[in-house]
């Protein structure tokens, strides 16, 4: 089979784009296939695949044309992915396939609403739950950390430095009876008012250089630490770039840069 890929980045959390317009070129992905593309030695190698799909060919009846099919590196589902998403948009801007500066994707996570200036795209990531204080362990080191909901399951952990945290290679121990389905987790240091640092350990992908989702629910649990209130703007550093977030009671917003960087067509035989 052949096929054609886009390689695109959002603050250098990475991602390969699959077009499939009418879902007759991939179909439901095999997760081997999709871990083959993410591996960065045989493959073209990146932190999630996207599958670029018409909702009407997956039945779906949704006021957007196109839904993200997003799978993690190991080719595990998520619902959510943030910095995916804005450079799934760049890519529907780029093709031609939507007309900006306003446009819906639709997710697993459900119906999300994207914005264009130029380097910069937002999209409203929508409503998010906080749950329990939960703990997190790293290299035999143990912290404190708060359960967020932004779509997918996150553990945000307050740290002095970053580099308490140690090597993530392996990944964070956690409480299985709170993240039945794994979690990403966060450790985060404060630099600044409304200003915050993160390093991010993603379920089904491992360390990376930064997750969207996750810098939202980092900007979240900073926002119940600060007993903000009303909308609230965090910069939120993460080792490929920044990120802002606004935080409301309801929803959060999330901006940054997002690139397509190459492009080809891939033999690929099973
Ligand atoms: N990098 C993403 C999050 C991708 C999904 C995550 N690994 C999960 O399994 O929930 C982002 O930018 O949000």
């Amino acid at each position: 089979m052949e096929f054609a890929w886009f390689k695109g980045h959002g603050t250098e959390n990475d991602f390969v784009v699959l077009p499939d317009h009418d879902g007759t070129v991939h179909g439901d992905l095999d997760p081997a296939f999709v871990a083959a593309l993410c591996d960065r030695r045989r493959g073209i190698g990146a932190d999630g695949v996207m599958r670029v799909v018409r909702c009407t060919a997956l039945g779906h009846n949704s006021p957007a044309e196109w839904f993200m099919d997003y799978r993690n590196a190991d080719g595990s589902l998520s619902q959510m992915c943030g910095n995916g998403i804005r450079v799934f948009a760049r890519h529907l801007l780029e093709q031609g396939l939507v007309e900006g500066p306003e446009f819906p994707i639709d997710t697993r996570d459900g119906l999300k609403f994207l914005s264009v200036d130029g380097d910069e795209l937002s999209v409203d990531m929508g409503a998010w739950t906080t749950g329990t204080h939960t703990k997190v362990t790293a290299n035999d080191r143990t912290w404190e950390a708060l359960e967020v909901h932004t779509g997918n399951p996150h553990a945000v952990a307050f740290v002095d430095s970053l580099a308490d945290a140690g090597t993530l290679i392996e990944a964070p121990h956690h409480d299985e009876s709170v993240y039945p389905e794994g979690v990403n987790v966060e450790f985060v240091q404060r630099i600044a008012p409304q200003h915050v640092a993160m390093r991010v350990h993603e379920r089904g992908s491992g360390e990376t250089r930064s997750c969207g989702t996750g810098a939202c629910a980092t900007a979240i649990a900073t926002a119940k630490a600060d007993r903000e209130s009303g909308p609230a703007t965090y910069r939120v550093d993460v080792p490929g770039g920044t990120l802002h977030v606004t935080v409301s009671p309801d929803r959060t917003v999330l901006t940054g840069p997002a690139v397509i960087v190459a492009g080809g067509t891939m033999e690929w035989s099973a």
